[in-house]
C-alpha cells in the first residue's frame, strides 16, 4: 500500500493521508523542501531533519549534468551521496530543461539541448530520464513531461499534451524498479478540455501517483485554482496528488482545499536567503530598519531553533553584515514554518475543522 487516505474533510475536498515509502510513513498533506543539486541550500541533513521534513525534492536534470547519475550510483545512490536518511523525490527534468537550457530542440523522441555547464549537446528521452532517476535512486520519480509557458496558444498546449502522454507511456514501459514509485504529470495549460483529456489518459495508465504540472508558471492564483477544480475531479481518489512548484502558504491552503496532497517549492529557502521570513502574521523582511533593535523572535508562535535563540535585531545584523549564518537561520525557520503549517493543516482535517483553520489563518496572515 503506497498511499492511504485516512480522513476526508466533510465541507471541502481536503484529505488527510499517508505515503508509505522507504520504510517510512509520511503524513499528507506534505510539504517537500527543494534540494535541487542534492542539497537543501545552506542546511545540513541534520538541520533539515530538525525542521520535521521527511521527504525532499532533488532534480534529475541538474544531477545528471553534474556530477552525473552514474557517479551518484557508483557512490551508493543519492541518499548515501548526500547523507539524507529520509525519502527523496526527483523531478524528471521536464520543466528544468526548458527553463534552464539553451538551444533546446524538441521532437517526439525527446529534447536536445546544450548543457548550461559545459556547452555539450545532450539528448533527454523518456527512457534516459527513467534510467537517470533509477541510477540516482529516489523513492518517487517523475515521468518526462513538456511544461508549456503561460500564456500559450491552445494548439501549442495540445501538442505538448500529446507529447506528454506519449512520453508518459514510454516512461512506464521502461520503468521496472518496484522500489521506486512513478508519477504521471498532467499538462494542458489553462484549457479545461486538454487538462481533462490528459488526466483521463494518464489515469488509465495506472501510475502510482499523479502530479499537476504546468501551473505556478505566472498564471496567477485564480487560474491555478480553477485548473485544479476541474483537473482533480479526473484523478483517482486513492492515489496521491502532487501540485508541482507550489508554493506560498495561501496557495497551499487553496490547493489542500481542492484535494491536493503533496507540494514542493523553493520559496522557503530562496526567500530565506533573501532575508524574507514567513510568520503567522505574514512575511517579515528582516533587513527593514524597523527591526534594528527588535529583541523579539521572528515569530512569537514559532519554537524553531532560530526563534528560540536569536532576536530579529541579531538576524538583521547578520544580513546587513552579509554573514552566511543569516542564510541558514532564516532558511531553517522558513522550512520549519512550512512543516508546522502542514502539521496544523493535517490536524485540522483530522478534527473536521479545516475550513475554520483556513479562515483563522487568513484573518491573521497579512499578505504584505
Ligand atoms: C515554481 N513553479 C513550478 N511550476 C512547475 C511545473 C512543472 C511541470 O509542469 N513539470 C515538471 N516536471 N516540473 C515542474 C516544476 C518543478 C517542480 N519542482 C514546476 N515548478
Ligand atoms: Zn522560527
Amino acid at each position: 500500500m503506497f498511499f492511504k487516505v485516512l480522513a476526508t474533510d466533510k465541507q471541502t475536498k481536503a484529505r488527510r493521508g499517508e505515503l508509505h515509502l522507504a520504510g517510512q510513513i509520511i503524513p499528507t498533506p506534505v510539504f517537500m523542501p527543494v534540494g535541487t543539486q542534492g542539497t537543501v541550500k545552506t542546511l545540513t541533513p541534520l538541520q533539515i531533519k530538525e525542521t520535521g521534513a521527511e521527504i525532499i525534492l532533488c532534480n534529475a536534470y541538474h544531477l545528471c549534468l553534474r556530477p552525473g547519475a552514474e557517479i551518484i550510483k557508483q557512490l551508493g545512490g543519492l541518499h548515501r551521496f548526500m547523507g539524507w536518511k529520509g525519502a527523496i523525490i526527483t523531478d524528471s527534468g521536464g520543466f528544468q530543461v526548458f527553463s534552464l537550457s539553451k538551444l533546446t530542440k524538441i521532437s517526439n523522441n525527446g529534447v536536445e539541448f546544450q548543457s548550461p555547464i559545459d556547452g555539450s549537446k545532450l539528448l533527454l528521452t523518456p527512457e534516459k530520464v527513467i534510467k537517470i532517476q533509477n541510477d540516482i535512486g529516489a523513492n518517487i520519480i517523475m515521468a518526462f513531461d513538456e511544461c508549456v509557458p503561460y500564456p500559450c496558444e491552445k494548439d501549442m498546449a495540445s501538442v505538448a499534451v500529446e507529447r506528454t502522454l506519449n512520453w508518459a507511456a514510454r516512461c512506464l514501459d521502461s520503468h521496472n524498479n518496484e522500489d521506486q514509485a512513478l508519477f504521471g504529470i498532467v499538462q494542458g495549460s489553462v484549457f479545461e478540455e486538454l487538462r481533462i483529456e490528459c488526466a483521463k489518459h494518464l489515469e488509465k495508465m495506472n501510475f502510482q501517483g499523479y502530479a499537476i504540472g504546468g501551473l505556478s508558471v505566472g498564471e496567477g492564483s485564480l487560474l491555478m485554482n480553477e485548473v485544479m477544480d476541474y483537473t482533480v475531479e479526473y484523478l483517482p481518489p486513492g492515489k496521491p496528488r502532487y501540485l508541482m512548484g507550489v508554493g506560498f502558504p495561501e496557495d497551499i491552503l487553496h490547493a489542500v482545499e481542492r484535494g491536493v496532497d503533496m507540494f514542493d517549492c523553493v520559496i522557503p529557502t530562496r526567500n530565506g536567503r533573501n532575508g524574507c521570513a514567513f510568520t503567522h502574521l505574514g512575511k517579515v523582511k528582516i533587513l527593514n530598519s524597523r527591526y534594528k533593535e527588535d529583541t523579539g523572535p521572528l515569530d512569537e508562535m514559532c519554537d524553531c531553533y532560530t526563534c528560540k535563540n536569536f532576536s530579529r535585531a541579531y538576524l538583521r545584523h547578520l544580513f546587513v553584515a552579509k554573514e552566511t549564518l543569516g542564510l541558514t537561520l532564516l532558511s531553517l525557520h522558513n522550512i520549519f514554518y512550512f512543516q508546522r503549517l502542514m502539521q496544523q493543516i493535517r490536524d485540522s482535517i483530522e478534527r473536521g475543522e479545516f475550513r475554520s483553520f483556513k479562515e483563522q489563518f487568513f484573518s491573521a496572515y497579512k499578505n504584505n
